[in-house]
């Protein structure tokens, strides 16, 4: 177990540069398993999803080898071996095997995933469209198992019930090599689900429209490798920094972003009266003053992303006035709200909406990062208060954020991780 303990109120000033994006990347992983040759991935974030997703495709035989940023993948013996537990529970997308290993074996069994606390997260968008390409799915005890028909996965018109990153990016990954033609109509637009569907494509598959809400994909019978395909970068953790250098700032750049990708964020921003000076691909913020109160409502991308508004709540905090937060991906995201009372925050929470009020001072406590947002949450709040802050269940936030202690302390940030084996006996107290 780890803990984070972090000495607020010191100002960052300096530089970060951005990683490539988690969300990409642990699609990626799993869609490499689809080609016929060797494949190389740059940019790729040092984080535990990373990790893990290469544990798991140890167990099926495939090598892979993670140096600097680069990562290499030879998924040319792979065996098709069921994934009913162990590593796939670390992390949500796991489930990606599920279309992966469904596209090119005709058959998947892979337990359900795990990932982050984050209130109801069902699957039935991905079982639906396995079964619309002729698949058929059981649950055992746990685990999915699934299996094309004995002509294998057939092309057909998918409609979601709902806008859904991992049910879009798993129909993709099951029909890039079915016969026929697929479409899915109400696909989500995230920007990791075009840079997956690049990486395919420049392997030979014939997926088009990502980006929009119709994709169309044409099943082809091999995927080879013949370049190293570059991760785009991450605009949660570039959101999460922009969000941290206007809360404790004297001027802050921030590297490596694709403005575009955070355009609702930083609108957002912009509305609160944060300055910022806006380059080709990185953005310089200045330290923030007058700060006013906004509303937030997530929605699904390009709307304002629910993986930013916990890392945006602390700047919030800031502000004069009352705010509003509701989340509409996840209503029940709010893992960060009664720590931040920890804090000396004044929140509240009716009907999945929270409210939030100015706070003149936030004082360093004990709290817990039970998923990985609320963590990033949670170190912007440790880094804004007064005294010690200590952060536990730290693995959660080393989950997305590669690097963070080493970044942090790059702006000047006074923090540490400690592996502590007496934490469990702390979480207990804190409960
Ligand atoms: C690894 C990854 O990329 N994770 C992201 C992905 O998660 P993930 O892909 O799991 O999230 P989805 O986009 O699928 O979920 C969106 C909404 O649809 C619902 N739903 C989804 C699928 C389904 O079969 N049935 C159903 O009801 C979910 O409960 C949620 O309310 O998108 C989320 C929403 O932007 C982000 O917070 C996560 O960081
Ligand atoms: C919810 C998230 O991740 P995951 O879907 O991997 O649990 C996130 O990155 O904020």
């Amino acid at each position: 177990m780890k803990k984070m303990r972090i000495m607020g109120g010191k100002p960052l000033s300096g530089e970060v540069t951005i990683g490539g994006a988690k969300n990409s990347t642990v699609a990626l992983i799993p869609a490499s398993i689809l080609a016929d040759t060797p494949v190389t991935f740059d940019c790729v974030p040092d984080i535990k999803d990373v990790h893990n997703l290469m544990s798991i495709l140890e167990t099926m035989r495939v090598p892979s080898e993670f140096k600097g940023d680069v990562l290499k993948i030879d998924p040319t013996n792979i065996l098709p071996l069921p994934l009913p537990n162990g590593r796939i529970k670390s992390l949500r997308a796991s489930y990606y095997f599920m279309g992966a290993l469904l596209g090119k074996f005709g058959e998947a069994i892979v337990g359900l995933p795990g990932g982050d606390d984050i209130g109801p997260r069902p699957i039935d968008q991905h079982i639906k469209g396995f079964e619309a390409l002729g698949a058929t799915v059981t649950n055992e005890h746990g685990a999915m198992y699934i299996k094309a028909p004995a002509d294998g996965l057939h092309g057909a018109r998918i409609f979601l019930d709902m806008v859904s990153v991992g049910a879009t990016i798993n129909v993709i990954l099951a029909a890039v090599r079915a016969k026929g033609k697929t479409v899915i109509e109400n696909a989500a637009r995230e920007p990791e689900i075009i840079d997956l569907a690049t990486f395919l494509n420049n392997m030979g598959a014939k997926i088009r429209g990502v980006g929009t809400d119709i994709i169309r994909i044409e099943g082809v019978d091999r995927l080879e490798a013949h370049a190293t395909h570059t991760i785009i970068p991450d605009r949660i953790e570039a959101g999460t920094y922009l969000a941290m250098a206007a809360a404790v700032g004297q001027g802050v750049l921030v590297r490596n972003i694709i403005l575009e990708h955070l355009d609702a964020f930083l609108a957002k921003m912009e509305e609160m009266g944060v300055e910022m000076v806006y380059n080709d691909d990185s953005i310089f913020v200045k330290p923030a003053q007058n700060l006013k109160m906004v509303q937030i409502k997530t929605s699904p991308y390009p709307g304002f992303a629910t993986d930013l508004q916990q890392p945006i709540t602390p700047l919030m905090l800031k502000a004069q006035g009352e705010g509003v937060i509701v989340d509409t991906i996840y209503p029940k995201r709010v893992k960060h709200v009664p720590e931040l009372i920890r804090m000396g925050a004044d929140l509240t929470i009716e009907n999945d909406v929270i409210m939030l009020h100015h706070a003149d001072q936030l004082y360093g406590a004990e709290v817990s990062a039970d998923e990985i947002r609320a963590g990033a949450c949670l170190t912007i709040a440790g880094l804004m208060a007064k005294g010690v802050t200590t952060i536990y269940n730290v693995e959660n936030i080393l989950r997305g954020y590669e690097r963070i202690v080493e970044k942090l302390r790059g702006l000047g940030a006074d923090v540490e991780i400690i592996d502590d084996t007496t934490v469990q006996s702390s979480i207990t107290t804190l409960a």
